[in-house]
């Protein structure tokens, strides 16, 4: 298989950042959370992951044109007043490196603002690019609820392999009640290779196996993923959408590309993202997403149908939004989509 390497040095990094991540996720502590110039939040463990999974990659796989596009840069940890959370950002990721045994070593403060900096790549049409977003679901992290570290390779334009690591999702399909012991441990890491399937394992390595969209073909009987923040998804439009679809459960909100992993493994059929008006999508929010459900038997697309491209620098230009779903279901969504979409314009244009 293509990019074996790849894929197990980046299985690897996100298995890794996971136990820092779960690490400040029991113990958070007000001086872990900051404010971003555009409002949005940022913790030491989407920096901390930052900087650790950039170093497992240049570490592991050595090259002299390594190329990241990351969410994160140390711009506000370099101020007088960041000294304490380097600081503490530096100690997490040294105690995770540690846990490993294999790297027999301690990074500088420095070293990780330099880690994190190495993010700072526009990605682009030729060449290889590891994209990265750190903590994909900050706002999830910080309500306890769920969050996914999210690796992909671009390699010549196009998503080669990705790593999504949910460290909250189950075993069991999410929205199914416990059932026994055995299935209710928590913690999933999905990867997929181009050509090579979408894998699921425990975040500790176990029981992978390979998992595919769910076969649903009728409406009545799909459930939808949405994003749990309505700021960052219209819920009007995609309720008008199931409805015309014929979909009769309720959404399931949860935060993160882990509701691309959902999806993959068939835990419901739909994905909907309608971002508000002005909002442009970046690479690292659905890189690994789309390749680890494509490889699962899923479509991606915008609300035309065009697939994603993610080789035009660190945004995704598309059309209105996000659908994913099997096969089957994709025409009748893309109608359902197209429909909604003339209402909501017709209304708008009422006005
Ligand atoms: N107005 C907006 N519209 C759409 N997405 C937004 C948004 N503001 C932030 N986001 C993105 O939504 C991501 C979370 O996705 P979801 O809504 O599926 O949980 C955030 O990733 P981060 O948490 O990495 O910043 C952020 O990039
Ligand atoms: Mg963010
Ligand atoms: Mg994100
Ligand atoms: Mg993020």
């Amino acid at each position: 298989m293509a990019y074996e390497r790849e894929l197990s040095v980046a299985k690897k990094a996100a298995s890794l950042a996971s136990r820092l991540c779960q690490k400040v996720q029991k113990a958070l502590l007000q001086s872990d959370v900051q404010s971003k110039s555009d409002k949005s939040p940022v913790t030491v463990a989407d920096y901390g992951t930052q900087a650790l999974i950039s170093f497992v990659l240049q570490r592991e796989i050595p090259s002299d044109s390594f190329s990241l596009v990351a969410e994160e840069d140390s711009g506000d940890l370099r101020k007088e007043d960041s000294k304490e959370i380097l600081k503490r950002i530096t100690e997490l990721v040294n105690a995770t490196l540690s846990t490993d045994g294999t790297y027999n070593l301690s990074l500088s403060e420095d070293d990780v603002l330099a880690a994190i900096d190495s993010g700072k790549s526009k990605g682009g049409p030729h060449g290889r690019h590891w994209v990265l977003d750190p903590i994909d679901g900050t706002k999830g992290f910080l309500r306890g609820d769920q969050y996914a570290i999210a690796l992909a390779l671009l390699d010549e334009g196009k998503v080669v392999l990705g790593v999504l690591a949910c460290p909250n999702l189950p075993s069991r399909p999410i929205g199914e009640p416990e059932k026994h012991s055995l299935q209710n441990s928590v913690g999933c890491l999905f990867s997929a290779s181009i050509g090579g399937g979408s894998v699921l394992q425990l975040l500790d390595g176990s029981s992978p196996t390979k998992v595919h969209v769910s076969t649903t073909e009728n409406p009545a009987e799909a459930s939808f993923f949405e994003s749990y923040e309505a700021a960052h998804s219209m819920h009007g439009l995609s309720s008008s959408i199931a409805k015309k679809l014929g979909v009769q459960a309720p959404p399931v909100r949860i935060d993160s590309q882990a509701k691309y992993g959902a999806l993959a493994r068939g835990d419901g059929a739909i994905y909907l993202r309608f971002p508000h008006q002005g909002y442009r999508e970046k690479i690292w929010d659905h890189a690994a997403g789309y390749i680890v459900v494509a490889e699962a038997g899923g479509v991606v697309s915008d609300a035309s149908g065009n697939p994603l491209d993610f080789s035009r620098g660190r945004y995704l230009d598309l059309d209105t939004g996000i659908i994913v779903t099997n096969q089957k279901l994709m025409p009748l969504l893309l109608n359902a989509v197209r429909e909604a979409l003339k209402e909501q314009s017709q209304s708008a244009s009422t006005l």
